[in-house]
């Protein structure tokens, strides 16, 4: 027997560390379990962290090709591949060394090994050296992640492909590509690509671009695509894939008709799903498709004392949210630790996405779907620091509640919307109103600015509604 524990977490990596962090602060007896072959999870080693390093060459490639438009003269550029990947493997390898300190810091006890269930109370781990122990632990979360586990399209296996691990790698690009998929890996993926001068196609299955996002946000990236000249197309059914000539051939059936795209190499982005294959959650009589895990929202799979976070649940593939779901759960943990009912609630009312697209797209809140509200838009073309930074694609827009003017929601494409987005959260945080919104100082010129616009109209017609509902009474 490894050892007996209150509390054991199995993955260390965003939401893992997370719910690790609150419960050490606590005094109880926590085993933190690692299986990777490096420690820092998804975000740090193959997420978040190496993909948006690779795309900040890539985006400032292309602003030193626009530099003649700034009155700037730049003698031939280049992108020197292996240079962009030495800057992202030192990066990786900081942001690791620095998670690494961090958990090593924790009055946990930090064991390297993969876990499965034995029993709801009981987890067999294997080391790294092969060595199998069995661990008892009174509560169990779940933070296991995410994986690729590519979808049986005929011949795609036989053809290879890259995924968003093996791109991350990649020290010479290949002429050409097609990606498959329109979520965020193949948005920011696509646009990497073609930026560095691959040519790029997009097959995708959904209608639009980010399917999650506004409706005009994904048309808008769609057409700003396009404009690049990555070829996008949507709606589509994908058929197969095979091998022709030192070309792979992507068959699929587009407006009712088979077409065909020829290329290089193929970039997987189909998605994800949990990490639970080897969990043997069979054993415990958790029931699961692998395409999710279900939690209520404190975050408790169907046993009570058994909690799940982050990317195991399927829910969202987002790190912020990984963070706080470990932390309820954690939170809860400790409760049925104390003999009490878990009380900590996860609340979705803020849920964030931002992909790091160029231009950036970002929202904040859930898209009303039923029951009135009231949406304006602005444009970064008819805003006067956009105008000045050459960065005019896109707008922002807020959707509010009619009757009292509370933001709802916020979704912007367009420069730094990574960053703005912040200042919609922060107001919907404090159920701020449009009102509130527009009697906030902005400096000038900023792109912050742009935000009391939208805010302004819904304010005007807003009042002009009350204005004309107490006339006619
Ligand atoms: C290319 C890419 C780019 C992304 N970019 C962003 C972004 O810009 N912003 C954003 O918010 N999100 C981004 N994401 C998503 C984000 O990385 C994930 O949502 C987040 O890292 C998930 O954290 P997690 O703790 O749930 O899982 P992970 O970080 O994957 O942690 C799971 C850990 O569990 C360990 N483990 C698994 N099974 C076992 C076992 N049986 N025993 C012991 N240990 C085990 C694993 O080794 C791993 O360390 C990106 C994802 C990808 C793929
Ligand atoms: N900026 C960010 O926050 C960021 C960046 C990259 C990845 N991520 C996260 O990583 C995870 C993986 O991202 P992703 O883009 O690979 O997955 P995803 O699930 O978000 O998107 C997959 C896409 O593939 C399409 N698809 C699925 N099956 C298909 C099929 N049979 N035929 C055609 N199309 C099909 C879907 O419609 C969707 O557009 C997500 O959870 C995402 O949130 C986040």
């Amino acid at each position: 027997m490894k050892g007996s524990y209150q509390l054991a977490i199995i993955g260390a990596g965003t939401a893992g560390f997370a719910a690790a962090s609150i419960a050490a602060k606590q005094g109880i007896k926590v085993a933190l379990i690692e299986g990777g072959e490096k420690i820092g999870g998804l975000c740090i080693l193959k997420g978040c962290m190496p993909s948006k390093t690779l795309i900040e060459s890539s985006r400032r490639f292309w602003d030193l090709q626009q530099a003649k438009f700034f009155g700037l003269k730049v003698e031939a550029i280049s992108a020197d591949m292996q240079q962009i990947q030495w800057r992202k493997r030192k990066l990786v390898e900081t942001f690791a060394k620095y998670r690494e300190e961090e958990i090593l810091s924790l009055p946990v006890d930090f064991i390297r090994a993969q876990a499965s269930f034995k029993s709801s109370n009981e987890l067999e781990i294997i080391g790294r050296d092969g060595e199998k122990q069995l661990l008892y632990a009174n509560v169990i979360i779940i933070t296991t992640g995410s994986i690729i586990d590519p979808l049986p399209i005929p011949g795609l296996m036989e053809s290879g492909f890259l995924t968003s691990d093996s791109a991350l790698e990649l020290e010479h690009l290949p002429e050409s590509i097609t990606v498959l998929g329109g979520g965020p890996v193949a948005c920011e993926f696509a646009q990497f690509f073609s930026r560095l001068g691959c040519k790029t196609t997009i097959i995708q299955r959904s209608p639009r671009l980010l399917k999650q996002f506004d409706p005009e946000v994904s048309q808008c990236l769609k057409d700003c695509f396009t404009a690049e000249g990555i070829t996008v197309f949507s709606d589509t059914q994908i058929e197969a894939v095979s091998t022709v000539n030192g070309l792979k051939k992507v068959s699929f059936f587009f407006k009712g008709k088979k077409k065909e795209v020829f290329s290089k190499e193929i970039f997987y982005a189909l998605g994800r799903r949990p990490n639970l294959k080897y969990l043997g959650l069979e054993k415990i009589g958790i029931h699961t498709d692998f395409q999710s895990l279900e939690v209520n929202d404190k975050m408790q799979t169907s046993i009570p004392h058994i909690f799940a976070a982050g990317d195991a649940t399927g829910n969202f593939g987002i790190v912020h949210i990984a963070r706080e779901e470990g932390e309820i759960a954690a939170k809860n943990a400790l409760e049925i630790l104390a003999g009490k009912e878990p009380s900590h609630v996860i609340s979705r009312r803020l849920t964030m996405e931002v992909v790091f697209t160029d231009p950036e797209t970002a929202m904040v809140g859930l898209l009303p779907r039923n029951g009135e509200t009231i949406n304006a838009k602005y444009f970064f073309q008819d805003h006067g620091k956009a105008i000045i930074e050459g960065k005019e694609q896109g707008f922002v827009k807020i959707y509010a509640e009619p009757s009292t003017g509370e933001i709802l929601c916020g979704a912007i494409i367009g420069p730094h919307a990574s960053e703005l987005i912040h200042i919609v959260s922060t107001c919907m945080y404090f159920r701020g109103k449009v009102e509130d919104l527009l009697h906030m100082p902005f400096y000038h010129p900023t792109l912050s600015e742009i935000l009391g616009y939208p805010a302004e109209e819904i304010f005007y017609v807003l009042q002009k509604r009350k204005e004309m509902n107490q006339s006619v009474v």
